[in-house]
């Protein structure tokens, strides 16, 4: 129990047994399979942005980090999804994590009812019943870290998700990593620029990794994306997504802040 993932994974699990109690697997999977309106296709909406010669955005609906805090006071989902929306993002990432990032699923099905963007349950995946939670609260993708995650979960996580109708992002930070994501069956490939370990930041994650990421995948670069030169460093290297929140969240009106950074 030495790092901070390893905390966060046994605080999940203790999660998912007390929701276990309160709702049978079951259960919860009867109502997620009885869900009957298609999921958003979540990887066709960021190709479609970056097919029109636009970045493929994903904007986060983030109240608080466990680095920074709370980035927003007055944390409104639905108004900031509709801006997201209005100002361009081709998908939204909203925090349901709540003992790190004081989110919620209340704000995912907020968010997700205020506009037409795929939405991706963002929070720390490590047992099929929380895949079951997120396509039962409305979610269209996953997010599962590989460094949180041996490749027999992984892969059984990403099953049970495609089984659903969600897509599934897999986030990576290392070159091992990286050739543990690349054997799942997604195309979508997260290069975290955050160290979840040491919290440090540095885009020469991405720039080192990419060249090992096949043609055929969507690699998306999140965490860090602050500024325009941020942007232009990505968009010269010919990477095309991005997943971005801080920036946003400190921002007046979070989505004039998007058609800013990515004008
Ligand atoms: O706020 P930033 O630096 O723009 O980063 C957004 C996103 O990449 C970050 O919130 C994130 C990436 N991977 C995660 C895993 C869990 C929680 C949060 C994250």
């Amino acid at each position: 129990m030495s790092d901070i993932l390893d905390r966060i994974n046994a605080v999940k699990r203790d999660e998912v047994a007390a929701a276990k109690a309160r709702l049978p697997l079951a259960a919860l999977r009867a109502e997620a399979e009885s869900r009957t309106e298609p999921t958003r296709g979540f990887e066709t909406a960021l190709r479609a942005k970056i097919a029109a010669g636009r970045s493929g955005v994903i904007a986060e609906v983030k109240k608080a980090s466990p680095s920074k805090g709370v980035l927003r006071e007055d944390f409104r989902p639905a108004d900031i999804a509709a801006s997201y929306e209005r100002h361009g993002a081709a998908c939204l990432s909203v925090l349901t994590d709540a003992p790190f990032f004081q989110g919620a699923t209340e704000y995912l099905r907020q968010a997700r009812a205020a506009c037409a963007l795929p939405v991706l349950r963002k929070d720390f995946m490590v047992d099929a019943y929380q895949v079951y939670e997120a396509r039962a609260m409305g979610a269209d993708c996953i997010l599962l870290i590989a460094a949180s995650l041996d490749d027999g979960l992984m892969t059984e996580l990403e099953d049970c998700a495609q089984g659903l109708g969600l897509d599934v992002l897999v986030e990576v930070h290392d070159g091992q990593e990286l050739d543990r994501a690349l054997r799942l069956k997604t195309p979508m490939v997260g290069i975290n620029n955050r160290n979840l370990k040491t919290f440090e930041v540095t885009l020469d994650t991405t720039l080192g990794l990419l060249k090992h990421v096949p043609p055929d995948r969507l690699l998306v670069t999140e965490s860090g994306i602050l500024g325009p030169d941020d942007v232009a460093t990505m968009r010269d290297a010919r990477v095309n997504a991005f997943l971005v929140g801080e920036a946003f969240m400190r921002a007046p009106d979070p989505g004039a802040a998007l058609a800013e950074l990515f004008r």
